[in-house]
């Protein structure tokens, strides 16, 4: 398995930041704006790590499978692999289910274990994890069992409301798209991501989308992330 010698520097030339509220305290955001150097370029002798983070029903799946298409990215979702392990009837399953059910993280040994085993199973070097790290938790643990940290970390900003409407009309029969357990999720998102998305644009590798317009104008958004990347 590859393992990163020496992490690559980001420099980022152009940013700002916004002071936002969240749970009655301040916190600042570093809103980096990206140009096609500012990317690391990724070699097959090293994985290429893109985290893509966002709230429940922001579209992360839906613009990661346009950025496979157009990027050769292997996507692995965190929730997918969970709800994998639940379907094989694992050791884990029972756990997983209800922790999904009400909306909480499962342990972060776990899903870095199966999101390990995945990017050691394939022969892609580039990969999209969708939906991790959700906490400081999982981040940690990803930085300490895989020996690296992300290349780049899109996150996808979509209004709440926004968020919950697409997340009701998913229909793929999930047990955690009702109103309940969106509620849930979302104060789980508020609580816990935050910290995770401030890390990440203090490092200078957090790419905000404005989640808001169609699928096709999103990844509009996106691709110049990638334009460096070749398929
Ligand atoms: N730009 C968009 N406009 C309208 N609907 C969208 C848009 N992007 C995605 N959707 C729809 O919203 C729903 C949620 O999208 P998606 O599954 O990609 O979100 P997600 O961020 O992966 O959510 P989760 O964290 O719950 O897995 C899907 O039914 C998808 O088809
Ligand atoms: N890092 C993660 C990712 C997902 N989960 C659990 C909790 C989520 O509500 C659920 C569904 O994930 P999604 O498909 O919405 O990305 O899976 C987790 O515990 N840890
Ligand atoms: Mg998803």
């Amino acid at each position: 398995m590859w393992r990163r010698v020496a992490s690559v520097s980001h420099l980022f030339s152009h940013s700002k930041s916004t002071k936002f509220n969240q749970g009655g305290s301040t916190f600042k955001i570093w809103e980096t704006f990206t140009s096609e150097s500012e990317i690391p370029t990724p070699s097959k002798g090293s994985p290429f790590i893109t985290f893509v983070l966002g709230g429940p029903g922001s579209g992360k799946g839906t613009q990661c499978a346009k950025i496979v298409e157009a990027f050769g990215f292997t996507h692995i979702s965190a929730g997918d692999l969970l709800r994998r392990e639940i379907a094989s009837g694992s050791a884990y399953g029972s756990v997983i289910l209800s922790t999904i059910r009400e909306g909480k993280i499962v342990p972060s040994q776990v899903t870095v274990q199966l999101i390990q085993k995945e990017m050691e199973s394939s022969d892609n070097y580039k990969f999209l994890i969708d939906g991790f790290p959700r906490s400081e938790e999982n981040r940690k643990a990803f930085e300490q069992t895989i020996g690296t940290e992300p290349d780049v970390v899109l996150f996808f900003d979509c209004p709440e409301q926004e968020m919950v409407k697409r997340v009701l009309n998913r229909n793929q029969g999930r047990v955690d798209d009702n109103i309940d357990t969106i509620k849930k999720r979302l104060e789980i998102f508020d609580e816990l991501n935050w910290p995770v998305i401030n890390y990440y644009s203090q490092r200078g590798k957090l790419h905000k989308i404005n989640a808001v317009g169609t699928v096709d104008e999103i990844f509009e958004k996106v691709r110049p992330i990638f334009a460096p990347l070749s398929k």
